[in-house]
């Protein structure tokens, strides 16, 4: 199977349970779900002329949502053209459950990689059994809640951007009818904001949850 992907990139995983794990990222065009603060809007749009050859998406480029179709093999084959050695790979976009994973999960993980997939919960997670598992809930956003329901099952690990307590009070709805008990929950600041970033420590604190910030942005790597 083809997926579109906008960029391909070998850094240090910068936010939740991974923070400071070596990481291949795989970064898929395409995100119908809009939200406001997203730092990666140029991945939104997969437009037919933005299509560029498989080997200009093996290097980051944040401004322009270009794509191109990658298989697995065409990405395990760059990943070692490049002499990347990074053994975690990180699925992210975009929102990458717009597609099924399976087969590209499945031909990572066969060979020997440990994989993680973030999500916004708005589509099925469609993904090989041993995949690690990010939610980022979109609330009241496209998918609807029986779609983000079955995204939190799923999940290994919830990590809820915030701002303000609205946001602490909508997750603790969400959660009413989810069993987190072998989940991590994180908290992660939505732009590196300072009262954000209070609220998730105090919150974190008092809940005995994890605080997630984009370590990455304070490091300027990608
Ligand atoms: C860009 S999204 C891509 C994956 C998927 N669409 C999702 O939302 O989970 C990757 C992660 O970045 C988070 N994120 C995006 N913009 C952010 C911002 N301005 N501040 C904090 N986190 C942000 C998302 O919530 C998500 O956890
Ligand atoms: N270093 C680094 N860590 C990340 N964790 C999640 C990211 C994402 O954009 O999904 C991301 C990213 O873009 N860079
Ligand atoms: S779901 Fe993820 S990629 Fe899509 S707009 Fe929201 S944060 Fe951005
Ligand atoms: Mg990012």
């Amino acid at each position: 199977m083809k997926y579109p992907v906008n960029e391909v990139f070998e850094t240090i995983q910068g936010e939740g349970t991974y923070t400071g794990v070596p990481a291949l990222f795989v970064r898929l065009q395409g995100c119908p779900v809009g939200c406001a603060w997203c730092d990666t809007k140029q991945t939104w749009d997969v437009l037919p002329e933005n299509k560029v050859t498989a080997e200009q998406v093996i290097q980051v480029d944040g401004t322009i949502g270009r794509w191109a179709d990658h298989t697995g093999y065409t990405l395990l084959q760059a990943f070692h053209d490049k002499g990347f050695t990074a053994k975690h790979i990180v699925l992210t976009g975009g929102e990458p459950c717009l597609y099924n994973l399976t087969e590209l999960t499945t031909i990572f993980i066969e060979a020997g990689y440990q994989v993680q997939i973030e999500t916004s919960g708005t589509f099925d997670v469609k993904c090989h059994s041993d995949v690690w598992v990010t939610v980022s809930p979109k609330i009241n956003m496209k998918g609807g809640y029986k779609v983000l329901e079955q995204a939190l099952n799923r999940a290994n690990e919830i990590k809820h951007p915030i701002a303000t307590e609205h946001h602490i009070d909508e997750l603790d709805k969400l959660l009413l009818n989810i069993d987190v008990s072998d989940k991590t929950i994180c908290l992660q600041p939505i732009s590196q904001k300072a009262r954000a970033t209070e609220l998730a420590m105090k919150v974190c604190i008092s809940r005995n949850w994890r605080l997630s910030i984009q370590t990455h942005k304070y490091l300027n790597i990608d």
